[in-house]
């Protein structure tokens, strides 16, 4: 029968495709795949889909275990939420610019604006000069020596207080890291963390420069782009992108993982199956079906095969350790990958009655900086969750969510209940007047919460590449690698399901395709 290009009506003739994890990346890799008409299957530990994402809902409180908000910052999440139909269903935090960041024992507010950086009382007057004169002390270097080690081991804290010193990063920097990522400035690589930073570096010098002009170009590129789009869909797509922030779905971030699930359909999750097993066999002609995945499902102690053309996986690396990999009939070794340094955080979800809490704060949430540890902080911030979604909090209560532990205090993280409880609501009581016990308190330890872009993380990168390119069909997609955030690890399952369909569609005949992801262009700066 004639092959159809239409994947609508497509009977799978391109293959069939393995996906190893039902979270974010996971979930997107299979819906770009199935909507080109791609038979996939997604393997999964739990009984449910979402992977981090879990939201919970009870007695009109609803709760996040993993991410809060999320961004759309790449063109394939406008388009996935776009073509889901979540455009309807994203919930902006009620004034999500409010945050908050502890000084001397205080609340202070964070600069939204150049302006509001003259005023904040989180900077002294001489690190307000430092940021105001960094574009004449930074004029554009010439090309510095290609310095691979300065690449591999510079910080975020060296790269961004060579630039504005040491205040900054203590008071903005490491706030800004813990609160993204749970780790602190001096560990995480500023390359692989921040690459658009080292790229404003290489290219104008200063930062807050290159900011400007980077900033203006994207502007009139995203204009010349809207201006080309021809499709109204793709129009609509780019216009709603220009969102106001962060945002999560009603429902909670559930709502997406479960649209994505919904799209991709039932008979593609294996859901309550976990993978113990991938074994490729590239020998012979590299004709299809060379990979075998082995799994156990539902608890059973039976192993059960099945063969794929290519396989996605987006376990934590913790985890991919644990499978069996064999390559024409020969164990596959992972040891030649270093190890990955995880941040653990306790997540407390608090509701107390409204007059127990004396100096309510509106916005976004608090952070608390390393240095006001001195001060007897021990938490790394808390959102205010029910100021951000005030329908997700029973009526008369106000509703917070602390986290406690990374790379600040790892112990801490993995502590009991009643300790978490009693450091939460000792904190709280300081910056928002909480009084007394909370009515209802949800508590989530992640042992391994983020994978931490250490200094040197090339070597891990380089390793997933050498893999994929010793194992053809194979690609990793999770957020080990591309950034922590939900946006990235969509937008990397995504781009991981076009390469295996290109893939698929290249190797219709008999050429062999190895899938290495594209190497992130970066350029070299003085650390
Ligand atoms: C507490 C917390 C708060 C966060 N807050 C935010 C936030 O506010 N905004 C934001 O953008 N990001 C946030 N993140 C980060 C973001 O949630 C994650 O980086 C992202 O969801 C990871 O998606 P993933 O698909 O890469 O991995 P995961 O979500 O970890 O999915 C991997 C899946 O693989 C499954 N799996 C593992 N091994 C196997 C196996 N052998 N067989 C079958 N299945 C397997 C797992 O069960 C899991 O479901 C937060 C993360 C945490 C932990
Ligand atoms: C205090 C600790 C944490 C809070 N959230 C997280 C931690 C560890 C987890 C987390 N939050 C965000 C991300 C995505 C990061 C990214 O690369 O986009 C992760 C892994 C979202 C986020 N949280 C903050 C910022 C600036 C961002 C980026 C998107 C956005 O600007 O909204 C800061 C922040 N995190 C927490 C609070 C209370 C806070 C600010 C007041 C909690």
């Amino acid at each position: 029968m004639a092959e159809t290009t239409d994947p609508k009506h497509r009977k799978h003739s391109l293959g069939s495709v393995a996906v190893v994890g039902a979270g974010a990346s996971g979930l997107a890799a299979a819906y770009r795949l199935k909507a080109a008409g791609v038979a996939v299957t997604v393997f999964e530990t739990q009984n449910a889909v979402g992977g981090k994402i879990q939201s919970f809902s009870q007695n009109g409180l609803i709760w996040e275990k993993g991410p809060n908000t999320m961004a759309e910052n790449d063109p394939e999440v406008s388009f996935l939420i776009d073509d889901l139909q979540l455009r309807e269903q994203q919930q902006f935090p009620v004034l999500q610019n409010k945050r908050y960041i502890v000084r001397n024992g205080r609340p202070e507010m964070l600069p939204s604006n150049p302006l509001s950086i003259l005023s904040t009382k989180l900077l002294s007057a001489q690190s307000k000069a430092r940021i105001f004169l960094e574009p004449f002390l930074w004029k554009r270097k010439p090309a510095q020596p290609n310095d691979s080690k300065s690449l591999r081991f510079c910080s975020v804290a060296n790269f961004l207080g060579r630039h504005f010193g040491h205040e900054v990063v203590e008071y903005l920097v490491d706030p800004f890291v813990a609160g993204t990522s749970g780790a602190d400035p001096d560990s995480i690589s500023v390359h692989h963390s921040f690459p658009d930073l080292w790229a404003l570096e290489e290219s104008y010098g200063s930062l807050i420069v290159g900011g400007i002009k980077s900033g203006i170009k994207k502007k009139k590129e995203a204009k010349q782009k809207d201006n080309k789009i021809q499709d109204e869909r793709m129009q609509l797509a780019a216009s709603s992108k220009r969102s106001r922030g962060s945002f999560s779905f009603r429902g909670g971030m559930q709502t997406l993982a479960k649209a994505l699930a919904e799209k991709v359909g039932g008979e593609s999750l294996q859901l309550n199956s976990v993978v113990i097993g991938l074994a490729s066999n590239q020998q012979g002609n590299p004709l299809r079906n060379n990979w075998t995945v082995s799994y156990l499902k539902g608890g059973s102690s039976k192993k059960e095969q099945k063969n794929f053309d290519a396989v996605i996986l987006t376990t934590p690396f913790h985890e991919m350790q644990q499978l069996g990999v064999m390559k024409d009939g020969q164990k596959y070794p992972l040891d030649y990958f270093p190890e990955v340094v995880y941040q653990p955080m306790s997540v407390l979800v608090m509701a107390f009655e409204t007059d127990r809490v004396k100096q309510a704060l509106e916005g976004f949430g608090i952070l608390v900086p390393r240095k006001e540890q001195a001060n007897g902080f021990q938490t790394l911030g808390t959102l205010f969750s029910s100021s951000m979604f005030p329908d997700r909090a029973p009526a008369g209560q106000v509703v917070f969510t602390t986290f406690i532990g990374g790379s600040r205090n790892r112990a801490l993280a993995a502590a009991p209940l009643e300790e978490l409880q009693e450091v939460a609501l000792k904190d709280l009581q300081r910056l928002v007047g909480v009084d007394g016990s909370p009515v209802s308190i949800k508590h989530l330890y992640w042992e391994r919460a983020f994978p931490q872009y250490s200094l040197g993380y090339s070597s891990f990168l380089d390793s997933l590449k050498k893999m994929e390119m010793e194992l053809p069909g194979l690609l990793y997609a999770g957020n080990h690698r591309g950034g922590l955030a939900v946006g990235k690890a969509l937008a990397a399952g995504c781009r991981a399901g076009d390469q295996v369909l290109s893939m698929l569609e290249a190797t219709g005949g008999d050429k062999i395709f190895t899938m290495a992801m594209a190497e992130p262009q970066v350029s070299l700066a003085f650390c």
